[in-house]
């Protein structure tokens, strides 16, 4: 099982892409900027889509994708995409996004028998079944409903899990479900630098300070990836980082960036 970062980074600049990762090639998690990285015909490989929340970095993509791709799937006679995520999130995309507005409503296009999405709730705690491919829905505290992911390696990779925390401040929920888990990698947001700090606390995300408390809960050694920098704020973040004392390995993660598991 791969990981690739197709994108995260906290806002856009040159070089600079939203959340994306692209699991094998047929899964995505967020579908920010990053997303519109991929060749046509990897894009049209993609046939779910798991949401860790409503906010424009996360999902913009989800619409272009649709556009993209639709001929190339009705001519393949290929399923909707489905689109996994909270009840309040999909409600977000229905109102806000697909409503004939901002964009057509593609959970009726083509034609409403076969469209080229599909909306699939989840809640906190459900455990997705996606092929061989088991994804449990994490908590996360942000200023809208939100959710991280934890992917199981399965068998052969002992059932350690790449953790994503998704957008969130301090997050005393995670801590809980992760000290039951074995975690390999937690790719774990730090959006603003410590001088940040009041923006981080009421926009809900971590600064340097606030992460180190978070990691006090976290067991065992872990490879730790820092994402979601906001891009003015990366060297002050991994500044502020590098002088952290913790047994985890911390390192900014990058867009290209595999990870196997
Ligand atoms: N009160 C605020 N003042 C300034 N910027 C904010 C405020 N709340 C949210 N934001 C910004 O808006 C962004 C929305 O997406 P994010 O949560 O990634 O990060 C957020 C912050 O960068």
């Amino acid at each position: 099982m791969n990981i690739r970062v197709l994108g995260c980074s906290g806002a856009i600049s040159a070089g600079f892409k939203t959340t994306a990762f692209l699991l094998d090639d047929d899964v995505l998690i967020d579908a920010g900027t990053g997303v519109g990285d991929l060749p046509l015909a990897a894009l049209a490989r993609i046939d779910h889509i798991l949401v860790s929340h409503s906010h424009l970095d996360h999902i913009l993509s989800i619409p272009l994708l649709a556009d993209a791709v639709l001929r190339l799937r009705a001519a393949a006679k290929r399923p909707p995409i489905q689109v996994h995520a909270l009840p309040q999130t999909l409600a977000a995309l229905r109102q806000h996004i697909f409503n004939g507005v901002i964009w057509p409503d593609f959970t009726r296009l083509p034609n409403a028998a076969h469209p080229v999405l599909s909306l699939h709730p989840f809640n906190i705690g459900d455990r997705l079944q996606l092929g061989e491919r088991q994804i449990e829905v994490l908590s996360a505290a942000h200023t809208v409903p939100a959710v991280g992911f934890a992917v199981d390696a399965g068998p052969a990779g002992g059932h350690t899990h790449w953790v994503f925390t998704g957008d969130t401040g301090p997050n005393p929920a995670l801590w809980q479900r992760l000290a039951e888990i074995k975690v390999s990698h937690l790719v774990i947001e730090t959006a603003f630098s410590d001088e940040e700090h009041e923006l981080a606390a009421v926009s809900q995300h971590l600064c340097p300070a606030a992460l180190a408390q978070e990691l006090t809960h976290l067991q065992g050694e872990v490879q730790v990836h820092i994402t979601h920098i906001k891009p003015g704020e990366i060297d002050a973040v991994m500044t502020e980082i590098s002088a952290l004392d913790t047994r985890h390995r911390l390192s900014a993660l990058q867009a290209g960036q595999v990870m196997v598991l």
